[in-house]
């Protein structure tokens, strides 16, 4: 299979190239708003800077690059037949917007963490969601990051609180709060609570609480290497061939039903 990577000059990037071959299959190219950027990158993998000229070498993308991204690629993956796997988070509520428009007409594997670890943290969270009442566990979700990280909470953060709500039966955007500070009153019922910790070279560590007056339950999901995601990828990437038009998960890459 020819697999292209959006990206590939970055963290996660250099090492899709590594797992792109380790799994037997073929670096059709990446791209990179500077090829001088490149090295360090085995010689000979066409570099190019827009999606639309790596879409005509390959047949799935791997893109891990920045949420700004999404709309152009999108529109250049649109009708080409090729996969998108898709690991950038920070996406606004129009960019998850146009991805779900864009499956209509393509095959896009999305999600924030593509570790099989998170999949099933997730799983767990929702089902924590649904059995502890949301009146006496207060659900917290911390995240701990790399500095060089751009947005906050991070996408896996979302993910599992969007979880947890859809094991309360209510929506996440209704019930959220980020970033307290100041004088804040007291914890809203039911609320969902994130905190964001940035430092260091921290590859990613997530931890989900759930806190009644009487007991505290807590998920803990640590990263220790980010070629976790990179493996995950590459297999969504091989997954994804010839599958019908559709947005899905990882969930759906492992075999699993849907949350
Ligand atoms: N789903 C998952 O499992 C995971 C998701 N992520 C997410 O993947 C994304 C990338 O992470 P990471 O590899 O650490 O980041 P890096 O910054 O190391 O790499 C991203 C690459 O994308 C390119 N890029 C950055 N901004 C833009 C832009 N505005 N337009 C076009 N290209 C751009 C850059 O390449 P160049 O400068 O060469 O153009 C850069 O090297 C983040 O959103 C992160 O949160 C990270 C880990 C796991
Ligand atoms: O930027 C990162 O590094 C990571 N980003 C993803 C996220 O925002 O959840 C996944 C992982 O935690 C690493």
């Amino acid at each position: 299979m020819r697999i292209g990577i959006a990206g590939i000059t970055g963290r996660v990037g250099r090492l899709l190239v590594e797992e792109v071959l380790a799994a037997g299959a073929t670096v059709a190219g990446g791209t990179t708003r500077s090829p001088e950027q490149a090295a360090g990158l085995p010689v000979g993998i066409p570099l190019f800077t827009t999606m639309s000229a790596l879409a005509e070498e390959c047949e799935a993308v791997i893109d891990f690059t920045h949420a700004d991204t999404v709309a152009s690629s999108a529109k250049s993956l649109v009708g080409t037949g090729v996969a998108w796997v898709l690991g950038t988070t920070g996406l606004s509520a129009q960019q998850n917007q146009m991805l779900r428009e864009a499956a209509g007409y393509m095959t896009i594997v999305h999600a924030a963490n593509f570790s099989p670890g998170v999949t099933l943290v997730r799983r767990l969270a929702q089902m924590m969601g649904q059995a502890l009442p949301a009146e006496s566990y207060d659900a917290e979700i911390v995240e701990m990051h790399h500095r060089q990280k751009v947005d906050a909470p991070s996408g896996t953060a979302l993910a599992i609180g969007q979880a947890v709500a859809l094991g309360r039966g209510v929506a996440l955007e209704d019930v959220r709060e980020s970033g307290r500070d100041g004088l804040t009153g007291p914890r809203k019922p039911g609320a969902i609570g994130f905190a964001a910790l940035r430092g260091g070279q921290i590859v990613g560590e997530h931890d989900v609480l759930f806190t009644s007056a009487d007991e505290q339950i807590t998920l803990s999901h640590r990263a220790f290497d980010r070629r976790i995601f990179a493996t995950g990828a590459v297999r969504a990437a091989l997954w994804a061939k010839g599958r019908e038009a559709g947005l899905y998960g990882m969930e759906d890459v492992l075999g699993l039903p849907p949350l």
